[in-house]
């Protein structure tokens, strides 16, 4: 059995360790974080372990760094000289490199990772760059165990995951930020609260559901919906009036200046 020991516990880690435990049996895990609540919440769901302090890391085949990017030089100070020396360190921090992650903890074999959310219910994308000092043999099981609960894409060059962090990585929050849109809309229309949550949640489910077995493009399943002088079209004619594209076009463009900024 392999070991992995996660540096913090929040939201990302959750739904990456949760994911590893509910499709595979072939770790065992070692949870850390400076508060300890989330931690042993963590350790109590994946039968882990608990660590209490980085006095003493547990030697482990794998660390992830799951703390926020802005944390990591002082998590790097506490943990610099104390991981063994021929684990792969998994880091799902946006932005920051594999040569600052390399220079600040005194290791060559890095996996940078852009995970996202969905991964706790074995439907994550997670995008994956590999350092040169990283063997085929490691290659393949992080690969196997991230397959479990998510799809993954391997690059060839780093600056790639910068480049869809603001796709994959924060696309959820896109999802969930139009579903609450619809939802408060359709509330303010009069349907009652728990009817809209669950129309717009299945709306949103089938849809994907959709598009991932059909062999349409999502241009043509819209199309499939949207009748000549319906009431579809009407919709759609307002995002297109307003500038909808425009507007992800402008967000897309500052998560991605967002990512450049935290690898400097
Ligand atoms: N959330 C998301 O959808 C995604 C997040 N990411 C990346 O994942 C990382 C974590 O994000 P997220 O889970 O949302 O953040 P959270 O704020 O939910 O979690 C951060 C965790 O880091 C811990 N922490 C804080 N300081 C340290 C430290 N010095 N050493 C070790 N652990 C520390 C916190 O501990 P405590 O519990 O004690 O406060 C907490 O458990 C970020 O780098 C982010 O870029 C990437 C893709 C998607
Ligand atoms: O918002 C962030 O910085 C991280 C990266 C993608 C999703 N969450």
């Amino acid at each position: 059995m392999k070991s992995l020991l996660s540096f913090g516990c929040g939201n990302m880690a959750q739904a990456i360790v949760e994911g590893m435990n509910k499709s595979s049996k072939e770790l065992e895990y070692f949870l850390y974080t400076p508060s300890n609540t989330r931690a042993i919440e963590l350790a109590k769901v994946v039968s882990g372990t608990h660590v209490a302090d980085l006095s003493k890391i547990p030697e482990c085949d794998f660390y992830m760094l799951s703390c926020k990017p802005q944390q990591f030089e002082e998590l790097a100070k506490s943990i610099k000289g104390k991981l063994k020396p021929s684990a792969t360190i998994i880091s799902i921090l946006a932005g920051t490199t594999t040569e600052t992650i390399s220079k600040s903890l005194g290791v060559s074999k890095v996996l940078r990772v852009m995970p996202n959310t969905p991964s706790l219910v074995g439907a994550g994308v997670n995008a994956f760059y590999f350092t040169d000092e990283v063997g085929s043999e490691e290659r393949h099981f992080l690969n196997d165990i991230f397959s479990g609960f998510s799809k993954v894409f391997t690059f060839e060059k780093e600056e790639e995951i910068d480049l869809i962090t603001g796709f994959s990585g924060s696309g959820p929050a896109y999802i969930f930020e139009f579903s609450r849109i619809l939802t408060e809309k359709m509330v303010s229309m009069g349907i009652a609260r728990d009817i809209a949550t669950e129309m717009i949640k299945w709306t949103f489910y089938g849809s994907s559901k959709l598009q991932l077995e059909s062999s349409d493009s999502s241009e043509e399943l819209r199309i499939k919906v949207t009748s000549k002088n319906g009431v579809t079209y009407e919709a759609l004619e307002v995002f297109k009036g307003e500038g909808l594209e425009k507007i992800v076009d402008m967000a897309i463009d500052a998560a991605y200046n967002r990512a450049v900024e935290l690898s400097k």
